[in-house]
């Protein structure tokens, strides 16, 4: 496996004649490094520009319009998907529904003229580890899809040669039942065998529980890249607060007043004076973002430091309930626990801990 580079790449699909001024970007001035034998995650909205990514790193799309890709250190802008030894796992599981098991998952190796042998051991060690074992002589088109996609995924890893395995929105067409089996079997066998793998995905869920490393885009552009636990602790600016955790950041536009951050109908106290200083020396414009598993909801609206906020929806999850609470135009979501106490339409106080609060300026982290 290998370490795959993005180096200041930018794609447009318009003509190369169209000037640079018309020009619409589907990937901006993109640098990333994925390490070798890592499991990443690529995440962001819909038309953000994952697709185009992985085409330009398998060489699907052969050159983007600037920039380089490189894979463990070779410029391989330009080459063929076959030639840069990337493999792909499409939403639709892409197999010989006309072969069985073994001849679907042998079919790389024999194509490029492997031993029947080393076929033979290579293709059960691959079934083994996908747990296909007990399905090897059965006919591929009598499979559910999530088996399909197993097969997919083996023809990707069975090859020692391939450089990294690329999966575009891998359980799209998997139903439900077997989503969560396919998951953690794709998670499995990356940890067990160690090989480059980058999910694309617009689902948090699926980016955060796949990756150690999730790369954020959004608009073409890398937004932030990190651990799991980094983008939700840390993130850079409020689309990455929002776009992680369910539900995502509150995030309230605020400005600085006497008694702290204005958020409109209320203020929350600022006692920090190095923050003070720092909020002061703030030109552009500020928000504040807040995890709704950081806001603590008190019963009574008249605890001291605390904000009133009216109970507008309460959601039950099982294992904690999550509050939408309004106080004039403001609107937060808050995590409470099974036995809370207030109703909908009821009046409760919310502290805002300091340690739980993120203060950004013009989009950027400030604090
Ligand atoms: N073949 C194409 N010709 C012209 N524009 C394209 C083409 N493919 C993609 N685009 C545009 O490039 C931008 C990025 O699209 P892309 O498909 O890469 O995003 P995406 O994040 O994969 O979206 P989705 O999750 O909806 O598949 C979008 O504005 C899209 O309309």
């Amino acid at each position: 496996m290998a370490k795959v580079e993005l180096v200041n790449v930018s794609h447009s699909y318009d003509p190369p004649e169209t000037p640079e001024s018309e020009r619409k970007w589907a990937v901006r001035d993109l640098s990333v490094v994925w390490e070798d034998g890592s499991a990443n995650a690529l995440l962001g909205p819909s038309g953000c520009g994952k697709t185009t990514l992985l085409n330009l790193i398998s060489g699907l799309l052969p050159s983007p319009t600037k920039g380089q890709i490189l894979i463990d250190g070779t410029d391989v802008t330009g080459l063929t998907p076959r030639e840069r030894g990337i493999a792909q796992v499409f939403q639709f599981p892409v197999i010989y529904d006309s072969m069985n098991v073994f001849d679907n998952l042998a079919f790389p190796l024999r194509n490029e003229g492997t031993p029947e042998g080393e076929v033979r051991s290579k293709v059960r060690e691959v079934a083994k580890i996908l747990d296909l074992e007990e399905k090897l002589k059965i006919h591929s088109s009598r499979l559910n899809p999530a088996d399909k996609q197993k097969i997919s995924l083996g023809r990707g890893i069975i090859r020692e040669s391939t450089a990294a395995v690329l999966l575009d929105e891998p359980l799209t067409v998997i139903d439900p039942k077997l989503k969560w089996g396919l998951r953690r079997k794709l998670r499995e066998v990356q940890v067990s065998l160690q090989k480059t793998m980058i999910y694309v995905t617009h689902d948090q869920h699926e980016a955060l529980t796949f990756a150690d490393d999730v790369t954020v885009v959004r608009d073409g552009e890398l937004v932030q890249k990190g651990s799991p636990k980094l983008l939700h602790d840390d993130p850079e600016n409020p689309f990455i607060g929002y776009f992680i955790g369910s539900p995502g950041m509150n995030v309230l536009s605020c400005s600085l007043d006497d008694i702290g951050l204005n958020c409109g109908p209320f203020s929350i106290p600022v006692q920090d004076a190095e923050l003070r200083d720092l909020l002061q020396d703030a030109q552009g414009d500020l928000e504040l973002g807040v995890r709704p598993e950081f806001i603590e909801p008190h019963d009574c609206a008249d605890d001291s430091g605390c904000v009133p906020f009216r109970i507008s929806v309460v959601e039950n999850t099982g294992a904690y309930r999550i509050l939408t609470l309004t106080n004039g135009d403001v609107q937060i979501k808050a995590r409470a626990p099974e036995n809370f106490g207030p109703r909908e339409g009821d009046t409760i106080g919310v502290h805002f801990p300091e340690r739980g609060v993120k203060l950004f300026e013009d989009g950027h982290r400030l604090v």
